[in-house]
């Protein structure tokens, strides 16, 4: 193996020990931050993932109340709930794990959440304060992408990177901020003619498809940082992510594992998210 891992469990320990401290000093003021989790119905990925935020909650001194509620619960009870939530002042963010089940609104649920709760970044007004430039909650994963390539010590400046997949949770608000870091940006997605063309010319590929072998050795230009978004299960149901990992780590410069990549840090700036929130009060 030729590439450097970039390790987001031990980046993400080296971040929530600062994370702990600020929540110590919160709670020392009587102030001590708090996250409402959100879990309708009973996908089996989404309680491991709820689980996982709870605990890391837990480890960095963040109160978490988790509230689970069955896949037939009415959008209009779950809109009441959230705005409880926004109204109890020990509660500095909310989040409403995704997917919902398909008689629910999403986007009515996302935008009936407090702006100053929302830490998963996911309203129409995070996505703007993001367009604009302006102070705001960045979306989770983007946010811990960035923290993974800053941890490489490569800067963005005049470096073309290329994000594979467009969603509103990863690849737009991902091309928004290494653009802000000046990088120069390309975004491919599934209609793209010629995915590796675009790749090839890469000094930052990330992949955010949901798709596995999206990326493979022959799409990577020696010396790339990969960052691997994608979490999916390969024939003999192990997790994998969206790029070649055995193949590309041979080529690149830096490249995330999954799991142990972006996984653990959507979490840390889930809990960064929350203690920001916690402080502005
Ligand atoms: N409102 C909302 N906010 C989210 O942030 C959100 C969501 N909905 N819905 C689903 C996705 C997915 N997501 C992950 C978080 C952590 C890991 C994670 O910790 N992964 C571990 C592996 C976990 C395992 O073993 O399955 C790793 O990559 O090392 C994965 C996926 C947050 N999401």
């Amino acid at each position: 193996m030729s590439a450097q891992l970039i390790d987001g469990v031990a980046l993400s320990q080296k971040l929530r020990a600062e994370i702990a401290s600020r929540a110590a000093a919160l709670t020392a003021k009587g102030k001590q931050p708090g996250l409402a989790v959100i879990l309708v119905g009973d996908d089996p990925a989404s309680h491991v993932y709820v689980r996982n935020k709870v605990k890391a909650c837990e480890d960095a001194g963040i109160r978490s109340v988790k509230e689970q509620y069955p896949a037939d619960m009415t959008e209009q009870a779950l809109l009441e709930r959230i705005a409880t939530l926004n109204a109890d002042p020990s509660i500095h963010g909310i989040l409403v794990q995704m997917p919902l089940p398909k008689h629910i609104d999403s986007h009515k649920v996302i935008e009936a959440i407090a702006a100053t709760k929302d830490v998963d970044g996911y309203s129409v007004l995070s996505a703007g304060e993001l367009m604009a430039g302006l102070e705001g909650f960045l979306p989770c994963t983007p946010y811990g992408c960035m923290k993974l390539i800053e941890s490489t010590g490569v800067s963005l400046k005049g470096k073309h990177a290329v994000v594979i997949g467009r969603s509103n949770t990863v690849g737009k608000p991902m091309g928004l901020l290494l653009l802000q870091a000046n990088a120069t940006v390309t975004i491919c997605h599934s209609g793209t003619a010629d995915l590796g063309y675009h790749t090839r010319q890469a000094d930052i590929v990330v992949a955010a498809t949901g798709r596995r072998n999206t990326l493979t050795a022959d799409m990577v230009k020696p010396g790339a940082i990969v960052i691997d978004v994608g979490i999916n299960r390969d024939e003999n149901g192990k997790l994998c992510g969206d790029v070649d990992f055995a193949g590309i780590k041979e080529v690149a410069s830096h490249i995330t594992p999954v799991p142990g990549g972006v996984g653990p840090m959507t979490i840390t700036m889930l809990l960064m998210n929350t203690i920001e929130s916690a402080e502005r009060v």
